[in-house]
């Protein structure tokens, strides 16, 4: 199972040297970081980063090598803006020349680079940015400009305090004329001694969500005042500006602007996968040694992971660290696949992939944070200790609802996406994700075949169910949209059964990629019956959750409802006498953990209580603060005997 996971033996191996490697260094500890003020904080994220790229350049660590290296590293850094979105900004925005010049600096790490997109008063619309650049042909230079408080840059990682360099998104103006929104290479600070350029004022935004957590990240703002950079630092692959004022358009499509969020969304898929098997490893393990109630005659009490609440809880959310981690697989071949092909001015897929990176984005990593949350709760009151990892894994995870779009922006993306297609039916044959629904007539007739619990272990049954829902919901959609005679207006009307309709065609793509990868050839003994039973979990316990939708377009009676449930049940005692194995083959050192409740060994009870007497608060048997603020109330004498 191991290998299943990690996608393959060499995967697998790779991984778990770069694990081992940073679990045995001591720079990369990590357990004090909730206690430290931020500026020894951000230090210490800055000796790590430094320490992580020295590893790199010594070891001669292949890029494969590094990713690994930094998820291990486990702290949200400068860096990853840096490898994570402003190379790739370059890479996919940049001409040949640009790229030449440019990306040999970044890989280096003579330059140090962010993604500066949002502002202040705008971040969902990238169109309604307001920082402007202004050409100027007699200087053949973009003047760049902050020309209100709303327009300064906003939350851009690595910005407040690293950055020599920031990709700007601003408002392209020629000859008086605006021209959208277009990314800029800026330098912000001195390659000497890092003070801010002339121009630039640039700072940290402040204190985010959690101890520790995310405040490991500079997230900054950033003003402009006429800052001059030469014509040729737009990155001009999608368009370009010549030296004599003409602004030019390529066959390249506008989107391809907003190609960097297509890539990192669908990173972001890849490490939901990673984020929620982390908080369910800890979840199960921690649930297997709590033991609460149900002793007789003085043996042992029931070990938590028994109750069946317990299970119907933690079960579904072990079975989705899978499917994310199977759906993110897919998407990485569907991403890969898009940008061959726009390298070879091949547009055809790019609204598909945006759509899947958009809707999967959304929907793994809303399932992922109330996923985190709910493992706390399913840890009882040691997961409210940070020394049980959860808290600082959810404030550092939860804002990935937000950030690369924010997930209900992400979803109405999908919906236009859906309703255009349901709109060209007559004419157009849909592909890809969306080829269900060139069989909309036979999804709208065919009603569910289930006549018992065991009809739902099949396959077939399981994807018409979903493929019959989201299709009846789109069409639902579209039916409805039609009534208006502004479609704008029908789609603002009607914005949350849109939702709706795509987190349906969004879980039927996770569904789907779940069975196809299970006709895949998967070797290991019982590896593939294990994965089939917690893939007839995910989409049960989805159908359970959501059978409203399923009963409202007519698909299931309420009895074949019923059944899915009454096999749910059965198949959460198929996997209680594997959940450990389950979990175990995510292979996570305790470092990465970073919980005592989730280790390895179980040793939960002796381990909590070395870890409070190691609290500062424990430095001393009487307080810093009693003599001056306890004790006088103690000693004080009242003359009310109300008081
Ligand atoms: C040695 C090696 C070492 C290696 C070490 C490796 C270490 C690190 C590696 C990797 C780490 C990666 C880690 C990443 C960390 C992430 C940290 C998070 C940081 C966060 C960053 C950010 O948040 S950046 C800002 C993100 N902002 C947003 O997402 C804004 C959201 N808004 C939008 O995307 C758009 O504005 C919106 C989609 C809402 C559309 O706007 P709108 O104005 O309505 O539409 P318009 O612009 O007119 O376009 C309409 C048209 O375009 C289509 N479309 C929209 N978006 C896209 C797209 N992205 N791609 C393709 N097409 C798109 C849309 O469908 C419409 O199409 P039509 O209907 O007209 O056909
Ligand atoms: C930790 C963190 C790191 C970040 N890093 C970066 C970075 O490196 N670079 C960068 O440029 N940006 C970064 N961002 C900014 C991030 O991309 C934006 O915050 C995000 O895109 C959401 O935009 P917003 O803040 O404008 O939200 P808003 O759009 O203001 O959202 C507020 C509410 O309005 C709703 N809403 C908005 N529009 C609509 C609509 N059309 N229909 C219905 N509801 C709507 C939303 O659903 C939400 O509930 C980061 C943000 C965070 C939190």
């Amino acid at each position: 199972m191991k290998v299943a996971w990690a996608g393959s033996r060499e995967t697998l191996e790779l991984s778990d040297r770069m694990a081992k490697l940073v679990a045995n260094d001591p720079v990369f500890e990590k357990f004090t970081r909730p206690m430290l003020g931020r500026k020894e904080l951000f230090k210490n994220t800055l000796r790590k980063a430094a320490h992580g790229w020295k590893l790199i350049v010594d070891l001669r660590l292949t890029e494969e090598e590094a990713k690994w290296l930094r998820l291990y590293i486990d702290e949200p850094a400068y860096t990853d803006l840096h490898w994570g979105m402003f190379i790739p900004a370059i890479e996919g925005q940049g001409t040949e020349e640009q790229k030449k010049k440019w990306l040999p600096l970044a890989q280096k790490m003579k330059i140090i680079g962010c993604y500066a997109q949002t502002e202040l008063g705008h971040g969902s619309n990238v169109q309604g940015l307001e920082t402007t650049a202004t050409f100027d042909p007699q200087a053949d230079e973009f003047v760049i400009h902050s020309p209100t408080l709303t327009s300064s840059k906003w939350w851009p990682g690595g910005l407040g305090k690293a950055s020599t360099h920031a990709l700007v998104y601003a408002r392209l103006i020629v000859g008086g004329e605006f021209h959208g929104v277009h990314g800029f290479i800026v330098q912000l600070r001195s390659l000497e001694d890092h003070s801010p350029l002339p121009g630039i004022t640039v700072g940290d935004i402040g204190l985010k969500f959690g101890n520790g957590a995310y405040n490991t990240m500079d997230n900054g703002v950033l003003r402009f005042d006429h800052v001059r950079i030469p014509r040729n630092q737009m990155l001009m692959r999608v368009s370009q500006v010549t030296k004599e004022g003409k602004y030019m358009q390529s066959d390249v499509p506008r989107q391809l602007i907003y190609g960097t969020m297509v890539y990192v969304r669908q990173t972001i898929v890849v490490d939901a996968s990673k984020a929620l098997s982390r908080a369910v490893c800890i979840a199960t393990r921690y649930s297997a040694v709590r033991r609460q109630f149900g002793s007789r005659n003085g043996g042992p009490e029931t070990q938590v992971i028994d109750y069946k609440t317990q299970q119907s809880r933690l079960f579904p959310l072990l079975a989705s660290a899978y499917a994310f981690r199977f759906v993110g697989e897919w998407l990485k071949w569907l991403y890969m696949d898009v940008k061959q092909r726009l390298e070879a001015n091949d547009f055809s897929t790019l609204p598909e992939a945006h759509a899947c990176t958009a809707g999967l984005k959304s929907l793994t990593t809303t399932a992922t944070a109330d996923g985190i949350e709910e493992c706390r709760k399913l840890c009882g009151g040691h997961g409210y200790l940070v020394s049980s990892g959860l808290p600082e894994l959810f404030a550092v995870y939860i804002p990935a609802c937000t950030y690369e779009g924010d997930n209900v922006v992400l979803l109405l993306q999908v919906a236009r996406f859906i309703v255009k297609t349901v709109s060209e039916l007559g004419y157009k044959q849909p592909v890809g994700t969306t080829a269900y629904m060139g069989r909309v007539a036979t999804l709208m007739q065919n009603n569910c075949a289930v006549r018992t619990a065991e009809d739902w272990l099949n396959p077939g049954a399981i994807v018409e169910a979903f493929e019959a829902r989201a299709a009846r919901m789109a069409v639902a959609c579209g039916r409805q949209l039609a009534k208006f005679e502004n479609p704008e207006e029908g789609f603002a009307e009607l914005a949350s059964d849109l939702v709706e309709a795509s987190v349906a065609h969004c879980q039927l793509i996770v569904v789907s990629k779940f069975i196809e990868k299970l006709q895949q050839d998967i070797p290991g003994k019982g590896v593939k019956q294990s994965l089939e039973i917690l893939c007839y979990v995910y989409a049960l316990f989805l159908l359970h959750k959501h059978q409203g939708d399923f009963l409202a377009v007519g698909y299931l009676t309420p009895k074949q409802a019923l059944l899915a449930n009454d096999q749910l049940r059965t198949l959460y005692s198929k996997v209680r006498p594997n959940a450990i194995a389950l979990v175990d083959s995510f292979n996570y050192t305790d470092h990465y953990l970073g919980s005592i409740l989730g280790r390895y060994d179980g040793n939960v009870y002796p381990k909590l209580y070395e870890a409070a007497w190691e609290d500062p608060l424990n430095d001393s048997d009487v307080a810093d603060g009693f003599h001056q603020y306890v004790q006088p109330i103690l000693k004080q004498k009242l003359h009310s005997a109300k008081l």
